[in-house]
């Protein structure tokens, strides 16, 4: 990412903010004007105030204008009056300032719920190609980490907004009194605002540092905790922690430059406007012909709006910090969105299936190497099908495409005549039921884990299906049975037992077509015999597609696919292609 933003994307950063409930974010700026108006007020108060306790007897001025009010109220117009009229402008001033903090938190965390939801809806969505590509470590500190701090966007905005027309009464009231000296004072100000702006470095280049230590960050713990039994294995603790040390390092300096920063603006700011405050003093009394109460006011206005035009200045800066964070989330949201996996199909999936079929299929995952060329194969309910081949021959990327991980370059998958790309995604993975080599098991019971394949599956079914998978020869280990929690990635359990797991939340669900993608692979021969005869036997009629390495398993296939460089090779019986001596003849003797 550059390192500065021009005008124009910081402009259209603060749009895509502002846009973000408007009417709300209008409201809130709304009140922040009521509450600089009523300041501005209050403060005019002070020249009535003035000339009533000089006993001048007489107003001019601002003054009129309050006497004029007082007047339509019908309340005299004296000292005690008046007072009691500066507490209650007061009173409803820090009221609506009361309202506007209350209501600008309200904002901020909305927007960075909004963030939160749209990124996590849109991951969730998401082709498993974006996941592929972008890291999962990137998807996971948007959601939770970078959207938190791009909220503060939305509520710096919203200040500057507020210390914007704050500084604006000020500064009104200044130049209705002694227009040169503002104008003077303003001309410091500018000056001090560029020397500043050019000395410090960019609050979007140190927001941009923040945010990319960030990611760095959450990578290097994600593949530390994730992938600890590897990194202890192969000693990688010091490396990892080396690289960890050196991004929370980078993180914490830049977060220190950005609060550095923040005070150092707002410490000159409020040096420079105090001397020249009382510089102005010296040239109003020296050459400007204001009265007393004339300069009171104009002194008030010149303290007040002192931390103003500090603030201001400050938000600005911040603002800027939060852009990074800000940009990456939308961008990654943007992103998600483009690469949404449903699109436009959205035909209703018949209620049964009888027979799936691929055409022609030639597939890439990077556009570049050819995994799939002009794979055909057929399978129908009650049918079983296997494919093997060497490791690498794109045995479960034909798995993959059945399933819509991914969608094929060429050719196509058709359900009883219908491509399955014109189904509404979710509803074609219903028909289907698909086990994987390493199937994922929740931090939950292992009921959970089964009931995940069929939600509404009684506990006879997932008993069935546990007897089934061969869960239940392990059942006994497991201190409180079915409700025993399985730990993250189920870490109670050995990689065979999974895979039983994963087969029985497969099982549970009332499927056309059962995919098993080297899902018994784990499994002692005996067991894993078990496992496919029970399988084989079952009396649902569904389609049966099979990818593995352990030719026994395949024996009895209705047809066998022999898959070699992304190609069919030769398809028959497992008699048939001993009998034909070719891959499939090899494989099976060595
Ligand atoms: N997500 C992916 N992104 C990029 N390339 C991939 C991806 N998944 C697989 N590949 C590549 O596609 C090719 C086929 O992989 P596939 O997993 O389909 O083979 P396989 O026959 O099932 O192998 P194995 O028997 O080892 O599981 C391999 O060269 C692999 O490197």
């Amino acid at each position: 990412m550059s390192d500065q933003l021009s005008l124009v994307e910081k402009l259209s950063a603060a749009k895509r903010v502002a846009l973000f409930r408007p009417l709300f974010t209008l409201g809130i700026i709304s009140l922040s004007v009521v509450a600089a108006l009523l300041e501005g007020i209050g403060l005019g108060f002070l020249l009535p105030i003035i000339q009533q306790a000089r006993g001048d007897g007489q107003t001019s001025g601002i003054a009129e204008g309050f006497v004029w009010i007082y007047e339509v109220v019908g309340v005299p117009f004296t000292l005690e009056y008046i007072i009691a009229g500066v507490a209650l402008v007061m009173t409803l001033r820090y009221a609506a300032s009361f309202l506007v903090a209350w209501l600008r938190t309200m904002l901020r965390v909305q927007y960075v719920r909004d963030l939160q939801t749209r990124a996590y809806r849109n991951a969730l969505d998401s082709r498993i190609a974006y996941f592929d590509e972008q890291g999962s470590d990137e998807i996971l500190n948007a959601i939770v980490t970078q959207s938190r701090e791009a909220g503060n966007a939305i509520m710096r905005l919203v200040r500057v907004v507020e210390q914007g027309f704050l500084s604006l009464v000020y500064v009104s009231v200044a130049l209705y009194l002694a227009p040169i000296l503002t104008l003077v004072a303003g001309g410091v100000l500018a000056g001090l605002t560029y020397l500043v702006r050019y000395r410090l470095e960019s609050g979007y280049a140190v927001g941009d540092r923040v945010a990319e230590s960030n990611e760095r960050v959450q990578e290097v713990v994600q593949a530390g905790t994730q992938g600890i039994r590897d990194v202890k294995l192969f000693g990688l603790s010091e490396r990892f922690f080396e690289r960890f040390d050196t991004h929370v390092g980078t993180f914490a300096r830049s977060k220190v430059t950005l609060q550095r920063n923040q005070a150092a603006i707002q410490n000159i700011y409020q040096l420079v406007t105090a001397v020249t405050v009382f510089v102005l003093i010296y040239f109003a009394l020296e050459f400007a012909s204001l009265s007393l109460a004339g300069l009171g006011v104009f002194l008030f206005a010149m303290f007040r709006l002192s931390p103003r035009i500090s603030s201001l200045s400050t938000y600005l800066y911040r603002l800027e910090s939060d852009f990074p964070h800000l940009i990456r989330t939308e961008r990654l949201i943007d992103e998600m969105r483009a690469s949404q996996e449903s699109g436009e199909s959205r035909a209703s999936v018949p209620e049964r299936i009888e027979r799936v079929e691929a055409e022609s299929l030639d597939f890439s995952y990077d556009g570049d190497e050819q995994v799939l060329e002009d794979v055909s194969y057929s399978v129908e309910r009650g049918e079983f099908i296997a494919f093997v081949g060497p490791s690498g021959a794109g045995k479960s990327t034909i798995v993959s495409l059945l399933a819509r991980m991914y969608e094929p370059d060429a050719g196509a998958i058709r359900a009883d005549g219908t491509p399955i790309r014109e189904f509404d995604i979710a509803e074609w993975r219903e028909h289907l039921s698909v086990v994987r080599q390493n199937p994922y098991i929740f931090n939950d019971s292992l009921a959970y884990n089964v009931r995940v394949g069929n939600q509404d599956a009684s506990k006879s079914e997932i008993e069935r299906a546990c007897e089934l998978a061969c869960v239940t020869e392990f059942l006994g280990e497991l201190p409180e049975g079915y409700q025993t929690v399985l730990g993250d990635d189920g870490v109670r359990l050995s990689g065979g037992q999974k895979q039983r797991v994963a087969l029985a939340r497969a099982l549970v669900r009332d499927v056309d077509f059962l995919l098993l993608d080297e899902a018994t692979s784990d499994l002692d021969t005996n067991i894993e015999e078990a496992v496919h005869s029970g399988i084989e036997s079952l009396d649902a009629d569904h389609g049966l597609v099979v990818v593995a390495h352990r030719l026994s398993t395949v024996r009895n296939a209705d047809r066998i696919y022999t898959m070699v460089d992304g190609r069919v090779e030769e398809v028959g019986t497992h008699e048939e292609l001993l009998d034909a001596e070719g891959t499939y003849a090899e494989l099976y003797s060595g």
